[in-house]
């Protein structure tokens, strides 16, 4: 028997993740495991009752929601010998997707109670002090998650789509100050995100190649183009494919500082701060729970 905490987010999703919460309780007690609900009003309080939680020994805590819930989760559990399980029921869901974690509740509480506990770096975002899951979009990328959060819920993943369009048409290159491990990169570009998984955006694999297990952070520079090629650059993303793109520039580094522009980082679909932001990989901060492949 497995000790398992559940938490859900109740603005996840379309409808709030408390319908899919309770029955991954019902699942997880059905199969003779012993649960514990947790329910928190705020993300402050939510950060709480999942740190108490890991402080009582629960195995696994569960965040069952999207890219926001997990995060709360992660930064409760890193460092600790508590694993983290994800059941997705928010809209981009991407961290799953990452870790090739079943998009259907039964197949994700399957891999709660049969799956591997697969070791997975976080990055450490200064100086806010906060563990983002998946990755931190530092331009246009981020004001696309900004708008992204302003439409309609029934859009589902599709919204981070939708949301790219009137930002291509406004398209507005912004000059950076990057330094990787302490190499200074100047450069004017659309995009800066700074990856520790591949995927972000409902299913967009911006860093095709980013190993949330290799200690390091794919950095990925999209420079200045037009509209046209920004359009074909949009297509790609879904496969990948646009890294082939010749204004695409991929750097690999366990440090990164991103300055420049006046915008907010986000991370894990949530807005972090203001730039700058230090990015800082933490190798095997914790362990997720994955299907056995
Ligand atoms: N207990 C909580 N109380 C208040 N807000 C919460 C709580 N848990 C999560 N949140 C916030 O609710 C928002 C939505 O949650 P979440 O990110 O899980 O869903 P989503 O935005 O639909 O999915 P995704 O991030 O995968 O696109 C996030 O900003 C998250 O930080």
């Amino acid at each position: 028997m497995t000790r398992y905490a559940v938490l859900h987010g109740p603005r996840s999703g379309r409808r709030g993740a408390g319908a899919v919460g309770a029955v991954v309780v019902a699942r997880l007690r059905a199969a003779g495991q012993q649960v514990t609900e947790i329910e928190a009003a705020t993300r402050e309080a939510a950060q709480t009752v999942c740190r108490r939680a890991v402080e009582e020994g629960v195995e696994t805590l569960v965040a069952v929601g999207g890219d926001g819930v997990v995060q709360i989760a992660a930064n409760a559990l890193a460092g600790s010998s508590t694993a983290l399980g994800i059941v997705p029921a928010g809209t981009g869901n991407d961290n799953a997707r990452s870790l090739d974690i079943p998009l259907k509740t039964d197949a994700a509480v399957q891999t709660l109670l049969t799956g591997v506990r697969r070791p997975v770096d976080l990055i450490h975002v200064s100086p806010y002090d906060l563990h983002v899951v998946g990755s931190v979009p530092c331009g246009l990328d981020a004001l696309i998650a900004s708008r992204a959060s302003t439409l309609p819920r029934w859009l589902g993943a599709q919204s981070y789509t939708v949301a790219t369009v009137p930002e291509i048409i406004r398209l507005r290159p912004m000059d950076y100050r990057l330094e990787l491990d302490g190499q200074v990169l100047e450069t004017r570009a659309l995009v800066v995100a700074v990856c520790n998984m591949p995927i972000y955006g409902g299913g967009m694999r911006i860093a095709p190649e980013a190993d949330p297990g290799d200690g390091l952070l794919d950095v990925i520079i999209i420079e200045a183009v037009g509209a046209a090629a920004a359009v074909q650059l949009l297509k790609g993303v879904f496969s990948g494919r646009h890294a082939e793109h010749p204004a695409v520039r991929i750097e690999r580094a366990a440090t990164v500082s991103v300055a420049g522009p006046q915008l907010t980082a986000y991370g894990d679909g949530d807005p972090i701060g203001p730039l700058p932001v230090d990015c800082t990989v933490v190798p095997a901060a914790l362990e997720v729970m994955v299907p056995l492949r």
